[in-house]
């Protein structure tokens, strides 16, 4: 039986021994004194995950949980290297970029007859094929077309040889159990084993395994093979929009040296210590919040089952990052090419 690294444990380890990033203990404290008020709005709890979100499904069947698997295992690396010059897609008169320019692309790919959704189609999909689907409006293409076509094919074919062709089959196999569905998921699709060495110790981040288990969790609006009862174990997804709002926030800070690293727009490699530690403390950072925000709910008396964890604290996070982009303009985002966020 594979070992594979829980991402909280991972995280602890990594903030305890970071040397260029650090988690403000006051700081998180402060942030979720302000998200206080708002975590019991709307748009902090799992609804908001289609009201606020036009682009995801409706529906919470089988056709939109295998939207659900497509989005999640192509859910990375969506950074240009010039802002001005960057992957757009357009759909029904609005312009996407970035992680909605991929969900744009894949909705105009069905509307267009083409069944990017099923296993039996991505399986088999030739490179010419996925470069058609994620076509972009500008001469800027979606990077990393050959890895996403690699992972496309390779993620078709397990689900065609061991889940009947639907990502349902794995969820139901997870009897209602985010861990469960996270561990199969890790077992059996190689692409979203995100993983690293940290002071020669093997970390976890999982950052694409853990948000589909959350989005699955959000299609399903939490109800039937969807209603995880331990969805508050999983911990933020560690992508690269996370730690630069968390730095804007001042729940978090980087050393001199690697904010000039950051500054001059240098291209970290999957796994360095910088980028292993500015995740690390990223997962860190967002369980204090969370925790912070647990007790001032339990001081008002009042009950937060379901309304805070980590899954709940990132969607907002994230979608706090999307609507303040010019006031975090001097906050750079590490950049590294990979399949993992
Ligand atoms: N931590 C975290 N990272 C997330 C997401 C999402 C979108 N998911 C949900 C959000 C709304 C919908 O409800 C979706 O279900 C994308 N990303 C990551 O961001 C990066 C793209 O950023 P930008 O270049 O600015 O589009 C890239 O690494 C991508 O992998 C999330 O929610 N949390």
């Amino acid at each position: 039986m594979a070992v594979f690294p829980s991402p909280l444990e991972s995280a602890k380890f990594i903030a305890d021994h970071s040397k260029d990033v650090s988690v403000d203990e006051d700081g998180a404290r402060r942030v979720a004194e302000s998200l206080f008020d708002k975590a019991t709005a709307a748009e902090f709890g799992l609804a908001g995950w289609k009201s606020l979100h036009e682009l995801n499904p409706r529906a919470t069947d089988k056709e939109a949980v295998d939207w659900v698997f497509l989005v999640d295992t192509l859910n990375f690396s969506f950074w240009s290297e010039q802002e001005q010059q960057k992957y757009l897609v357009k759909y029904k008169d609005k312009t996407y970029s970035g992680y909605w320019s991929l969900c744009a692309a894949v909705n105009r790919a069905l509307d267009e007859g083409i069944p990017i959704t099923s296993a039996s189609y991505f399986a088999t999909m030739t490179l010419d094929q996925v470069r058609h689907v994620f076509r972009s409006d500008t001469e800027v293409p979606i990077p990393l077309i050959e890895e996403r076509h690699r992972v496309l094919n390779e993620s078709g074919i397990v689900l065609l040889e061991k889940f009947g062709g639907s990502f349902l089959s794995c969820v139901k196999m997870s009897e209602k159990s985010a861990q469960k569905l996270l561990r199969l998921i890790l077992e059996n699709f190689p692409s979203y084993r995100d993983e690293a060495l940290f002071e020669k110790k093997k970390v976890s981040f999982y950052k694409r395994a853990q948000i589909l288990v959350a989005d699955t969790w959000s299609v399903l609006e939490g109800t039937g093979d969807g209603s995880f009862d331990d969805i508050s174990s999983l911990t933020i997804f560690a992508d690269y929009r996370i730690p630069q709002v968390l730095v804007h926030l001042k729940a978090m800070k980087y050393s001199e040296e690697l904010m000039k690293k950051l500054r001059e727009g240098t291209i970290f490699q999957s796994g360095d210590k910088e980028e292993v530690e500015i995740r690390g403390c990223s997962i860190w950072c967002c369980e204090l919040i969370c925790k912070n925000l647990k007790e001032l709910y339990q001081k008002k008396g009042q009950d937060t089952h379901e309304k805070i964890n980590a899954v709940l604290l990132d969607y907002y996070l994230w979608d706090y990052a999307r609507d303040h982009r010019e006031e975090m303009k001097d906050i750079p985002f590490h950049r590294v090419r990979c399949i993992y966020y």
